[in-house]
């Protein structure tokens, strides 16, 4: 059997959402993850520093028994966003980071910001205390066309606004484009990217050919072929300015499998299994440890993790659950569509 042993992995980018969603899918990290990116975008969203001691009082309480886990916290910012709560928050460790949501992007990102003029006071505080900002980077404007609104997010709003905020660290969340992958490589420092496990196996015919698959419906939305390819080459590079945050996202199937079906992919159960897969695809499974355990650490200035995660490659196809039951409902893990190999021990 043949094995790899890598530092143990983090989740730079995850939804764990709350109450009986929370106690059902928090396992499903804990289990491999050391830590992760908690991504605030609850109803209503995590914004000040009061609601993100409460959220990550919640998740502690909901850690299954043994596990050994770090939950980063984020706030959402808005308009509103106070930039001394903000720093307390920072300088404290409470919080590890801030999200931006563009009104509108994304799931529960209603209170995300409008009039980024707003935020300016906010995000220069950011850049003095070296707080970096996690960046759903996609337009809104319903005159852009849904496959360029991370491109047309580049020009108008990410490099006017790293522009003019010097020193502010941001990561481009959930890349999905080679737009994206060209933009975080013009950057020598300051800027980073997540990929998720997803946008590395399917583009937009997955979604669309032979039957809606609602559960390959996210956002960013993914894209055409040449855009998944920039992304495995980036994710399997070994530049360090690109690293794993998977976006895991659940949604209960009665809302995916619906009229109007709700955005995200939920790969947290078999992401590492997943990703053994592609990289070993790539040629490249000497990289995924950087990828999964190495690069984000770096970018975000901590320890890599000292434990380890071994996968191994068994003869025959291995079997994940279909889907996770939860309080609120079953929620349907990724299938990646083709027979996977790999699985954590
Ligand atoms: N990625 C998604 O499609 N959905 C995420 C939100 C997000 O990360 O944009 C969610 O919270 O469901
Ligand atoms: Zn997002
Ligand atoms: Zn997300």
């Amino acid at each position: 059997m043949t094995t790899i042993t890598i530092r143990r992995p983090d989740d730079w980018h995850l939804h764990l959402r709350d109450g009986a969603m929370l106690a059902g899918v928090l396992p499903e990290t804990t289990r491999h993850f050391a830590r992760a990116i908690i991504m605030p975008n609850l109803v209503p969203p995590v914004v000040t520093a009061a609601d993100a001691q409460a959220y990550r009082d919640r998740i502690l309480a909901a850690m299954p028994a043994g596990a050994d886990f770090t939950p980063l916290m984020t706030l959402y910012l808005t308009e509103d966003t106070d930039p001394e709560d903000l720093a307390r928050a920072h300088a404290s460790g409470l919080i590890t980071a801030v999200k931006l949501y563009p009104a509108g992007a994304t799931t529960n990102s209603a209170s995300g910001v409008r009039d980024f003029a707003r935020v300016r006071g906010v995000l220069d505080k950011m850049a003095e205390i070296g707080c970096p900002l996690c960046v759903h980077g996609e337009v809104t404007d319903p005159d852009i066309d849904i496959f360029d609104r991370e491109a047309v997010f580049i020009d108008r709003v990410l490099d006017p606004v790293r522009r003019a905020t010097p020193g502010l660290r941001v990561i481009m969340e959930h890349i999905t484009t080679k737009d994206g992958v060209d933009y975080v490589k013009t950057a020598e420092k300051d800027l980073g990217a997540t990929i998720t496990t997803h946008h590395l196996i399917i583009n937009r015919n997955h979604i669309l050919v032979g039957g809606i698959k609602p559960h390959y419906y996210c956002l960013p939305v993914a894209k055409r072929e040449e855009h998944r390819l920039a992304l495995r080459a980036a994710a399997t590079s070994g530049d360090e300015r690109f690293f794993l945050g998977t976006d895991s996202a659940p949604h209960i199937d009665a809302l995916k499998e619906h009229a109007c079906g709700c955005a995200g992919c939920f790969t947290a159960t078999n992401t590492m299994a997943l990703l053994a897969h592609v990289f070993e695809d790539e040629g490249a499974l000497d990289r995924l440890e950087g990828f999964a355990s190495l690069h984000g650490p770096a970018f975000y200035g901590l320890a890599p993790n000292q434990g380890t995660l071994t996968l191994a490659r068994s003869d025959h196809p291995v079997q994940f659950p279909e889907k996770i039951e939860t309080g609120d409902g079953p929620v349907t893990v990724f299938d990646p569509g083709f027979p996977v190999y790999w699985s954590p021990l």
